[in-house]
């Protein structure tokens, strides 16, 4: 149940250091009940330009949700609720390879799932569906990201494999070294599933804009929250300027012709 009228067509979900966003005018801050109780805070509704725009902190505003605990489920929903057909996620994530340096930006193609107790799916019967994640992530929103950003001559990697973990703890080193040398990731968070799978299952265009914070464990010195977020910190107005500027140039709603995520639930359905 909804408490008002408020709509949006692109949703901003905010990861670690990113806890508001400057660039929404006209800002209501709005509670949405959901089905699987409540989403990581209240949600800020307003414009960019002409585009009306929802913003959700993922781990609330204070930080006070760790991954592992994101009702994702609520988070999701809430923002389809809202009328929301594209996502953009902005996250921080560790790097597993040095040409993808710290303050540089990733637009991930690819995820491995290395989580274990989440709730991956709104589909727990009696309707069944099986969502095909070949490719997870909306090919069209990643586009826009990737020139946008080039175009304003921030560094955008244009292609990653996402490792996802458990956390909230980071790798070991024998773990890094897995993930990096036999799975070939590039890039590693704790978020990205079951954000990606949810999104999909409801049929929304998802993008994840991951800022690279640091060298993950393989480096001499392993990674530390303060420096995630320190790193963050210094980089959140790269990040938001990107996502105002591709934000501003979003159709209402995605072209069949561009992308397949709005009809993502065509062939899952048992
Ligand atoms: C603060 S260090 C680890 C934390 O940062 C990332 O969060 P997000 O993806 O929401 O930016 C990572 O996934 C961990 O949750
Ligand atoms: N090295 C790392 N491992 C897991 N999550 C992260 N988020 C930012 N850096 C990370």
């Amino acid at each position: 149940m909804l408490e008002q009228k408020e709509r949006a067509s692109v949703a901003i979900i905010g990861g670690s250091g990113i806890y508001d966003l400057s660039y929404i005018s006209d800002v209501k801050e709005i509670k949405v009940y959901t089905p699987y109780g409540s989403p990581s805070d209240l949600i800020s509704v307003g414009r960019m330009g002409n585009v009306k725009v929802a913003f959700l902190p993922r781990h609330g505003k204070n930080h006070r949700i760790p991954p592992h605990m994101i009702n994702y489920r609520a988070n999701i929903w809430a923002l389809k609720e809202l009328g929301v057909k594209w996502v953009i996620s902005v996250s921080a994530v560790g790097s597993l390879r040095m040409d993808y340096k710290p303050g540089d930006f990733v637009v991930p193609d690819q995820f491995i799932d290395m989580t274990k107790k989440r709730e991956y799916t709104f589909f727990d019967g009696p309707v069944v569906a099986h969502v095909s994640m070949a490719d997870p992530f909306c090919n069209s929103l990643r586009k826009r990201l990737i020139e946008k950003g080039n175009s304003l001559g921030i560094v955008v990697h244009g292609q990653g494999t996402y490792i996802c973990i458990e956390g909230p703890r980071f790798s070991t080193r024998a773990e890094s070294r897995v993930w990096k040398d036999s799975f070939k990731a590039d890039i590693i968070g704790m978020t990205a599933v079951p954000e990606v799978n949810l999104a999909c299952e409801a049929q929304m265009c998802y993008a994840t804009l991951a800022m690279v914070t640091d060298y993950d464990v393989f480096a001499d010195i392993p990674v530390t929250a303060e420096e995630v977020t320190q790193v963050m910190k210094r980089n959140t107005e790269n990040a938001k300027k990107l996502v105002m500027e591709v934000i501003k140039d979003l159709p209402e709603s995605p072209n069949r012709e561009d992308c397949s995520c709005c009809s993502s639930l065509e062939n899952a359905l048992l």
